[in-house]
């Protein structure tokens, strides 16, 4: 049965990171955990490129400017997006998360989803580095992984 897999070797893998400063409390350490994976798993710095928007609403235009600038193998979206006391975290989380999904299947490039959408504070600190992990982390590895999987399925 032949079966494909991304590997997580990083040969020459351009990353763009586009991240929300809206609670920067919690997506700095989205954004550490991010690069944390990606150096170890020897991305160069220098194929690692930043953009801050002012919240997640924002995150799917720069994500689509990267996708089309032709420059990054991958692209790894980062924000925190916390319920208020109105409806608008419902709206955010929606457009966010469409936005987000519809830059990666019409440009053809992982766009990976590391925005939290939590209930509240505690829920967010536990998924930027404490006792669930670090959902910045994960999506990192999950770049590489997608990476190196088309990259082996486009060579058949
Ligand atoms: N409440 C949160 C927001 N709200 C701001 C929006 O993302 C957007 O920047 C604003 O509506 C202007 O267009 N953003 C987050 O990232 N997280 C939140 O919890
Ligand atoms: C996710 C949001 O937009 C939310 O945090 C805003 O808070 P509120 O609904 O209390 O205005």
């Amino acid at each position: 049965m032949k079966t494909f897999e991304g590997k997580l070797v990083s040969e020459s893998i351009r990353i763009g990171i586009v991240a929300a400063r809206f609670n920067e409390f919690i997506t700095s350490k989205l954004l550490s955990g991010a690069i944390d994976a990606l150096t170890r798993h020897e991305v160069k710095e220098e194929d690692i490129e930043l953009a801050w928007v002012p919240g997640a609403f924002e995150i799917p235009l720069l994500a689509a400017k990267m996708a089309k600038s032709g420059r990054y193998d991958a692209i790894i979206c980062l924000g925190a997006v916390i319920r208020g006391s109105t409806t608008h975290y419902d709206y955010v989380c929606s457009e966010v998360s469409k936005g987000i999904a519809n830059v990666s299947l019409s440009n053809d490039i992982p766009v990976m989803f590391g925005v939290l959408t939590t209930e509240n504070i505690e829920q967010a600190i536990e998924r930027a580095g404490t006792k669930a992990g670090n959902k910045g982390f994960d999506c990192a590895v999950g770049a590489i992984e997608m990476v190196n999987l088309i990259r082996e399925f486009d060579r058949i």
